[in-house]
């Protein structure tokens, strides 16, 4: 499943965010960035300042999907787990991204794992019945949660049915940082869906150049402006994941 969106790419993949407030920033952030040849993009509407027009968010939609065939992910992330502040409830997150799964080329969806069950439920049916994608994630800028907690939040996601089961913590700590590849490791091992983690931050940093040695399919590195706390420039990150995949062949 994840090498039919990827192709034949190896993981981790490499997604970049797009955080333009505009359409025309958009496109032009996105423009500048296929260069740096990221593996998926990911479209943070939070930050989009036409959120509340669904019709101005679906043209907008069309318009990246234009310029790109790469995989295309779709995220409004939430206030509570450190996106943007915006003009929507809940619901009307849910109703909007229900209609990015019906009238777009979106591949993938983003949602919180700590929604409600019922919204959740609705995403994934109306995920399946148009092709897409769905991420159950789990976000704290604060700090790195027990890892029982951590563990519970990805179990959670895969109950859910998600295809893919994320968390990105806050380290305060070197051993934050490593506690987290080690549960990264354990729960690749467990879970039968794949999964995404990152330490943020400085020096969680080191995380999203070796996550993919602990299982973690995906790291975010920067195109034109980072979109969270220790994300890394494209083409470093891709320099550090290229050479040690070469060099650390039994990894
Ligand atoms: O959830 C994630 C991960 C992220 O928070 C990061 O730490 O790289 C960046 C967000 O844009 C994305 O939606």
């Amino acid at each position: 499943m994840v090498t039919e969106l990827f192709k034949d790419k190896k993981a981790p993949y490499i997604c970049t965010p797009l955080v333009g407030k505009s359409r025309e920033a958009l496109i032009h952030e996105l423009e500048m960035i296929l260069p740096k040849k990221p593996d998926i993009i990911e479209w943070r509407a939070d930050f989009y300042e036409e959120i509340a027009d669904t019709h101005s968010v679906l043209l907008t939609a069309k318009a990246i999907a234009e310029v790109t065939e790469l995989p295309f992910l779709f995220t409004i992330r939430s206030e509570k787990e450190g996106g943007e502040r915006i003009p929507l409830t809940e619901k009307g997150v849910v109703d909007l991204l229900c209609e990015i799964c019906r009238n777009s080329d979106v591949d993938l969806i983003d949602f919180e794992v700590s929604n409600e069950p019922e919204y959740i439920q609705t995403l994934r049916k109306v995920a399946t019945e148009n092709g897409k994608k769905l991420i159950l994630s789990y976000h704290n800028f604060e700090y790195t949660p027990h890892h029982t907690e951590i563990m519970k939040r990805l179990i959670m996601a895969e109950v859910y049915g998600a295809d893919f089961a994320k968390a990105a913590v806050m380290p305060k700590n070197k051993e934050d940082v490593l506690r987290l590849l080690a549960l990264t490791k354990e729960m690749d091992d467990r879970m039968q869906i794949p999964i995404i983690t990152m330490s943020m931050g400085s020096l969680g940093a080191l995380s999203r150049v070796n996550g993919w040695m602990y299982g973690s399919v995906m790291t975010f590195g920067v195109g034109g402006q980072s979109s969270a706390p220790g994300q890394i420039p494209i083409e470093k990150l891709k320099q550090l994941i290229d050479l040690s995949q070469e060099t650390l062949v039994d990894w």
